[in-house]
């Protein structure tokens, strides 16, 4: 069971990531005596009655670290229950305040880059959320190549590499593992070289071959091989349909998901639409980033980040119009 189902109602907790200029994160080391005491974390804690979540925020990082007039965005909103007690985290971003951070309780802080937080030893969940922090807020699948005409799925494919999207799935269900390992094989070193990164169908062993940056897999395959040895900063995606699939997605250690679909689409003709309402009450509280799939495209982004997606996936939404 993952943490969205606990039986304890979840404990509010504000918690905010303040990124320097140097993209440094202020992390702080728990006291003793506190739960968790000893483990680094981002600066926040609990709600207080009613209070908004923003306000959370504010007050908790003034008491603690002396900061004002935050300025940033919520990431993430997820609960679970690996500490001493089921939590649910709202996530922000803060790239702007006022004041020099102190550890005004006692706590020590330190600013660390994103690599060196390997160093630390950070409280469980801490990777849901720098997931979320480094996910980007589209994730284009690529319409399949074999169904089009190959030059002008080409042509499309470099003017996408080009046009802002950093995050991919090759997606070609109609051929063959030995037609999609030479497709992937072909379409991965240009990706990369625009900063491109690519996630493939398939085995583990075609993604180690072919280079790729991760897997994206169905639930039922992750349930049938569990999650793969991926290297550092590889992902695990995962397609999911229901609150069931994301339940078991967290379980079983998928780093995000895209829960589908939200709208009709022509790709997939007989699906239900979820609507906006049904998204967001099968997304939930679950512990990993979700993005919103199905007739969708960049101009959903802010509606996708107001039903606590990571943002919007999309085939046709972000497949640049063909010039032929
Ligand atoms: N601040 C923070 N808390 C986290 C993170 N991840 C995570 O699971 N938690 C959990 C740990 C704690 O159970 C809870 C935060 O509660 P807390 O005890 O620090 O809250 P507080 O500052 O209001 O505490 P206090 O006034 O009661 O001392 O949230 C995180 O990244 N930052």
């Amino acid at each position: 069971m993952d943490s969205a189902q606990s039986a304890k109602p979840p404990i509010d907790i504000a918690v905010g990531i303040l990124v320097d200029a140097r993209h440094r994160l202020l992390i702080a080391q728990r006291r003793p005596g506190t739960p968790g005491a000893g483990f680094w974390e981002f600066p926040g804690g609990k709600r207080e009655g009613d209070e908004p979540m923003a306000d959370c925020l504010a007050r908790e990082l003034a008491e603690e670290i002396g900061v004002r007039d935050c300025q940033g965005e919520t990431i993430i909103r997820f609960a679970h229950a690996k500490g001493e007690r089921p939590v649910r985290l709202h996530v922000s971003r803060i790239d702007a305040w006022q004041g020099e951070p102190e550890g005004l309780e006692g706590q020590e802080l330190t600013w660390v880059s994103r690599e060196e937080l390997r160093d630390y030893t950070l409280l469980p969940a801490t990777d849901v959320i720098l997931n979320a922090l480094d996910l980007p807020d589209r994730y284009a699948i690529t319409p399949a190549r074999s169904a089009a005409e190959p030059d002008a799925w080409q042509a499309q494919f470099d003017v996408l590499l080009g046009s802002g999207i950093t995050l991919l799935r090759l997606r070609d269900q109609g051929i063959d593992d030995a037609a999609y390992q030479a497709l992937a094989s072909e379409v991965i070193p240009a990706a990369h070289a625009q900063g491109v990164r690519v996630l493939v169908d398939r085995s583990f062993e075609l993604c180690r071959a072919v280079g790729a940056d991760g897997l994206h897999w169905s639930v039922a395959r992750l349930l049938q091989k569990g999650r793969p040895n991926l290297g550092p900063g590889q992902l695990l995606a995962v397609s999911a349909h229901t609150d069931r699939d994301l339940a078991m997605a967290a379980d079983r250690g998928a780093d995000f998901a895209v829960l589908s679909p939200v709208a009709a689409t022509a790709t997939h003709p007989g699906a239900v639409p979820l609507g906006w309402d049904g998204w967001a009450a099968a997304r939930g509280d679950h512990a990993l980033p979700v993005y919103a799939l199905g007739g969708l495209g960049s101009d959903d982004l802010d509606v996708a980040a107001r039903h606590n997606a990571q943002g919007v996936a999309a085939i046709r939404g972000f497949w640049p119009a063909s010039r032929v």
